[in-house]
This record gives structure tokens, sequence and C-alpha cells, in this order.
């Protein structure tokens, strides 16, 4: 695919530096993922020409966007809290881009109508925004940055602001829009399933740079950090691999059915790790002490945290959790399979 938008955005403050290089192609969705403060909304306002670069450049469509005013971008962008101006109706808060591209007022009252029933709401148009509830005035927001045709769309955290039930509908919505969008899309987002079901392709980025990057796929299999490893669930571990055994840095060693030489991670999820009140009989590999010190409910499981020689996350049935009589300061043994680790090379 031939990148649409191509950039290299360093932005440099106290204390944070920001220095990234995405690509995205017509059509194609990425999911900018990252911790809190790790730079994604900087890297967007950058993007849209709001926070100047201080090194590196921004081109779409081959055009070299890096010191084009944000209004002369055709970029659209949708802010995490929305951002609609509360003293426009929702029409002229989507012909808001229209008229300041130069089309005339009848010309974008049509566009923003015409947006504004794309997203199912024919009808709201003389609605403000104080009279819209969050799902709606995020589709309001998302009219408006759609209005202006843009060649590359910019969300924030577009679902950040919506409750459980209109999160999921307007999350499906919102991929149809993306998928019918012939432009680039740049998704901002903390959240995991946002990213899976909006987007092609997922950078993620922490203390502003790309730690890593890839289809979701490969990213889950195959996390590279411990932010990573949480975001997909898993437990995560580096240490130096000699065949099928992983050996770390305090002296444990996992096995995998794996073969690694050299610096490697192993990982495994919590659904694979089992617990027994004694040290189970049979296999001694992947086996260990560990003492409870969190229980947290995990959907329908609960989900326990264990200290020893290693720190994992476990999940049990709450049957289990009951049979073992778990509570913190529990001491339990803990288990999981070669065939449930896996095992892959660090550098
Ligand atoms: N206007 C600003 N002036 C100075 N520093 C800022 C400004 N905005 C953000 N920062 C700092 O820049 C860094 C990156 O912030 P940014 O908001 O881009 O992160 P983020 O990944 O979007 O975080 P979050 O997920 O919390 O929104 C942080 O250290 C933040 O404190």
């Amino acid at each position: 695919m031939t990148a649409l938008l191509a950039a290299r955005l360093v932005v440099q403050r106290d204390g944070f530096r920001l220095d990234v290089e995405l690509t995205v192609g017509a059509g194609e969705t990425v999911a900018l993922l990252g911790p809190n403060g790790a730079g994604k909304t900087t890297a967007l306002r950058a993007l849209a020409g709001l926070t100047p670069l201080s090194g590196g450049f921004v081109t779409l469509d081959g055009r070299d966007l890096t010191s084009t005013p944000p209004e002369r971008r055709r970029v659209g962008v949708v802010f995490q809290d929305y951002l609609l101006f509360p003293h426009l109706n929702a029409r002229d808060n989507v012909a808001f881009g229209p008229r300041r591209q130069g089309v005339d007022r009848r010309g974008a009252h049509a566009v923003a109508d015409r947006w504004l029933e794309r997203v199912g709401l024919a009808g709201y148009e003389r609605r403000k925004p104080r009279d819209l509830s969050g799902g709606q005035a995020q589709r309001v927001a998302l009219a408006r940055a759609l209005a202006v045709d843009p060649r590359l769309l910019l969300l924030d955290e577009p679902l950040a602001a919506l409750d459980a039930r209109t999160r999921l509908e307007t999350r499906a919505e919102l991929r149809r829009h993306l998928s019918a969008h012939p432009g680039a899309t740049l998704l901002v987002t903390h959240d995991p399933l946002d990213a899976l079901v909006l987007a092609d392709r997922l950078v993620v980025i922490e203390d502003g740079r790309v730690v890593q990057e890839g289809d979701a796929a490969t990213i889950m299999a195959r996390p590279r950090t411990d932010y990573v490893a949480q975001l997909v669930g898993l437990n995560l571990f580096r240490g130096r691999g000699d065949g099928h055994v992983v050996h770390l840095p305090g002296g444990f060693a996992l096995t995998a059915t794996d073969v690694v030489d050299g610096d490697a991670f192993v990982a495994f999820a919590p659904a694979a790790v089992a617990l027994h009140p004694r040290r189970p009989d049979g296999s001694p590999r992947n086996t260990w002490p560990a003492v409870l010190t969190d229980i947290q409910r995990h959907g329908d499981n609960l989900r326990v945290r264990l200290d020893g020689p290693i720190v994992v996350a476990a999940d049990i049935t709450p049957a289990a959790a009951t049979y073992l009589d778990l509570q913190p300061g529990r001491e339990l043994w803990a288990a999981v399979k070669a065939g449930e680790t896996r095992a892959y090379p660090a550098s």
C-alpha cells in the first residue's frame, strides 16, 4: 500500500520528547495506542497542525504540509470531548468546516444535512449540543470531521466519553464509516477493543517512541513491552533462551515448546496458570510456590496476582477460588504447561 500520510513527528518539550514515524495508507485505519502521557495526543495535534513540530515533516498525498496552517490541511479531527461549538446547532457545527473552506452558506448547509443523515441524525439539524446525548454528540463530531472531505481523519479517543452500551453501538457504527472513508485514518485510543475492532494496524508508543507496530494478531502473540503485554492480557518475561528453556534474571526458568537462543521473551496467558493447594505431582517444570496478593473480578472469572519467583496474573473460576480458599496471603503452587507458554527472540 502506498502511504497517503507519511510523517516524522518530533516535538520537544521540557522533560518530554516525541519522536515517531507514522505512515497510513489510503483507506487504512491505524490505531495509536500507549499509556498515559506517551504522546498520543501530541502526535495527533502535530498532524493536525495544532502543535508545532520541533523537527520532522508531514506529507499527505505527496504534499508537504509541515508549514501549512491547520485549516488548509484537509484534515478532519474528532477530539476526545467532541468540542462541538455549544452555541451552534448540529447543522452549523457540521457546516463550519465547509464554510471555512469557502463554501457558501446554503451549500455548506446542504453538505451538513447530508452528513447528519449519513450518521443517522436526520431531524436533529437544529438541536444544540446540550440537547444531544453523548452518542449523538459523538456522531455530530464525526459528521463535522468528515464534512471537510478530509484526506486524513484524526480521532482522539472518540468513544471514551460514552457509556458502555452506547459505546458498543457507536463503535460498530464508527467501523462502518471508517471502512467507507477513502482517506487515511489515525485513531488514538487506550482501549485495545477499539483498536481491534476499528484498526487495520496498531502502532504502540511509550514515552514518545514507537515500541511496537504491526497487525493485532502479531502484537498479541508477541508483545515486546510490559505495557503491550498488559494490554493484551499476557504475563511477559525477558531472559536468556537456551533451547526450550528461558532463564530469567532472578534465577527462575520457564520451559516452552518453542526453541529460542539468546535474549528472549517468554509469555503466557493468565488463563494458562493452574493453581494447586499443594505441590502438583508429575512434571516439575514451570511449577513454583506462590503467594496470592490480590483478587479482582475479571468478566465471569477472577483474576489473581501472585508473588513468588515470578510475579504473575492468573485467571480462575469462582468455583476454583472457593475450592482453593483464595484470600490474600494464601500460599499455593502455580503451574503452566510448556505448551501454553510462547518464547520468541527479544532482539
Ligand atoms: N500543552 C502542553 N504543555 C506542556 N506539556 C504538555 C502539554 N500537553 C501535554 N504535555 C506533556 O507531554 C507529554 C505527552 O502528553 P500527551 O497528552 O501527548 O500524551 P497522551 O499519550 O495523549 O496521554 P493521555 O493518554 O493521558 O491523553 C506528557 O508528559 C504531558 O504531560
